[in-house]
């Protein structure tokens, strides 16, 4: 686009100077007749990438609607009426059937085989232009917009080592250490409602902090979002919408002034990366992700970002690890209020290997397998990421049970709708955790498409570090607090009004944390 745009701009002043040459007419005169020009030309090249499109394109035989064979724009005019694309996407579903047309060479598909044949470890699919966005060079983009599949898989190297099971275990005790503050914020909020959208996003900001940069937030002992965050969340909505056409939103961001609402959160990144390049000791066993990270740039190692990039990689830490934590952690939260015996049932678990809140013990928490089987059906029925991210097809195309998708078309699974989807998981639109755990079997659980963190080579590095911060926040909430809906709420403005922003935004949920007795 940036070409076509420099190309159309001198070809426009072009033609003025040649109308003005020719000699036949005043400088008006050759402006208006270049605007004529112009427009007699674009429309011309606009209607035959339409009939192109409609008629002949490779993904012409996936029905879906006429506006989305033709642009992105429909897509994105869907996601501003609501930010609610997902139950645009749904609606196409369940008008064209598994396969629908959602962009001029996208398909959005709901079947159980295209999870592996998409996503899985053995797919050839690659990234899509979606991840474009921030621009396409290499070498200044954050690890999650890197297309370059050889130069992906050499970057991924120095984030998988930040999440082994040896830096893992470093983090455990900082991060309970975070989830105690939480407790003693909830705690002293008595009878008050507690916003836990809010402060889950606090408690996974504040982690993010301490295992990202070795930093603390404060926003937990505050309880205030930090400014620089803050700046991050006003403008999710543009971000959702913007980013149902990559190219557009990659060449806004390049008019200046068009991102100063994310100036602080550039900034507050820039600042924190220059601080650890300063205050890092590469002697010293890496402390956080941010100093694998430097240590595998300093190491001029093959898995080194550049240091444009290491920057980008910093906000994806914080907006990666916080945003899908929080909301994990919150519409778990929400889950316990809604079904309180299964609350009781988790609870008394957790109190047979951990009787009272100074016994607690991580290892303990994991050996509880009831509190995985709550976060796995936590994130089937509300996954933080509604749709998976698209990628594009193999020259060779791919096959999705007897449907052939042509080479060089965009493909993802909605997985707010598989994960629900009744040919596969039984009682789908109940909450029932046991299907991860004592039932699985019974209920076919293994059978069923789930990918809450996606799969293959592109899955989250960050699966393990989530778990385990849902597991300390959730073990410690349960053992000091019983949770319910506070007065006046029903959790139907949280569930029906979450908002499709790439990573999702949910409505505020008030809770209310009563202390236990537990004798
Ligand atoms: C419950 C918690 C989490 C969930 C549900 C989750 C989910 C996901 C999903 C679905 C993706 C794939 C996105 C895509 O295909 O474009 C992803 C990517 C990613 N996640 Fe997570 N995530 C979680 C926690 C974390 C944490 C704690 C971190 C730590 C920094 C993290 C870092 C990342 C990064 C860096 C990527 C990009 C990987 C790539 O582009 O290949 N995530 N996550």
């Amino acid at each position: 686009m940036f070409h076509y745009v420099a190309a159309s701009v001198s070809a426009f002043f072009g033609l003025i100077y040649v109308f003005f040459a020719l000699g036949n007419c005043g400088v008006f005169g050759a402006i208006a007749k270049a605007i004529l020009f112009t427009i007699a030309f674009n429309t011309g090249l606009l209607s035959s990438i339409s009939a192109y499109r409609v008629f002949f394109h490779r993904c012409c035989k996936f029905p879906g609607p006429l506006p989305a064979k033709v642009s992105r724009f429909y897509a994105a005019k869907k996601s501003a009426e609501n930010v609610q694309y997902y139950k645009e996407v749904a609606k196409l579903h369940a008008t064209y059937g598994d396969f629908v047309r959602t962009g001029p060479r996208e398909v959005s598909v709901l079947r159980r085989s295209a999870v592996q044949a998409i996503y899985g470890p053995n797919s050839e699919c690659r990234k899509s232009t979606w991840y474009g966005q921030t621009g396409n060079d290499q070498q200044k983009t954050s690890i999650h917009m890197t297309r370059d599949h050889n130069k992906y898989r050499l970057r991924r190297r120095a984030w998988d080592r930040g999440f082994a099971i040896k830096a893992i275990n470093t983090y455990e005790p900082r991060i309970k250490n975070k989830a105690d503050i939480f407790m003693d914020q909830l705690a002293k909020a008595g009878e008050k409602p507690v916003d836990v959208t809010k402060w889950g996003m606090f408690f996974s900001f504040d982690v993010m902090g301490e295992i990202g940069f070795s930093k603390d937030f404060n926003n937990l002992t505050t309880g205030v979002e930090h400014i620089a965050i803050k700046g991050v969340h006003d403008h999710m909505n543009m971000l959702g919408i913007m980013s149902m056409i990559p190219w557009l939103l990659n060449m806004l961001s390049c008019i200046p002034g068009a991102a100063s609402g994310y100036t602080d959160f550039f900034n507050f990144c820039s600042q924190e990366i220059h601080a650890k390049t300063k205050s890092w000791d590469p002697e010293t066993y890496p402390q956080d992700l941010v100093s694998w990270l430097l240590k595998a740039l300093k190491e001029k190692d093959v898995t080194a970002p550049s240091a444009e990039a290491l920057e980008d990689d910093t906000r994806v830490i914080i907006v990666a690890g916080s945003e899908t934590t929080a909301t994990t952690l919150a519409s778990a939260l929400y889950f316990m209020a809604k079904y309180p015996e299964k609350q009781r049932k988790l609870q008394q678990l957790l109190d047979e290997v951990i009787p009272e809140p100074s016994a607690w013990d991580y290892e303990k928490v994991k050996a509880t397998t009831y509190i995985d089987d709550w976060i796995s059906e936590t994130l089937r029925l509300r996954p933080a990421l509604l749709n998976g991210g698209p990628r594009q097809t193999p020259a060779r195309g791919i096959t999705v049970d007897e449907t052939y998708i042509p080479g060089g078309c965009n493909v993802l699974i909605p997985v707010s709708l598989i994960h629900r989807d009744p040919r596969w998981w039984q009682q789908a639109e109940e909450f029932i955790p046991e299907r991860f755990g004592e039932s699985r079997e019974e209920m076919g659980t293994d059978n069923a498409p789930y990918m809450p963190f996606s799969l293959g080579s592109y899955s989250c590095p960050g699966k393990n570090l989530g778990q385990l911060s849902l597991r300390i926040s959730i073990s410690s909430i349960l053992g000091r607090f019983n949770v319910s809906f506070a007065p006046g709420e029903t959790g139907e403005t949280f569930i029906n009004d979450t908002l499709d922003t790439f990573t999702v935004t949910l409505p505020p949920l008030n809770l209310q944390f009563t202390p236990r007795n537990q004798g």
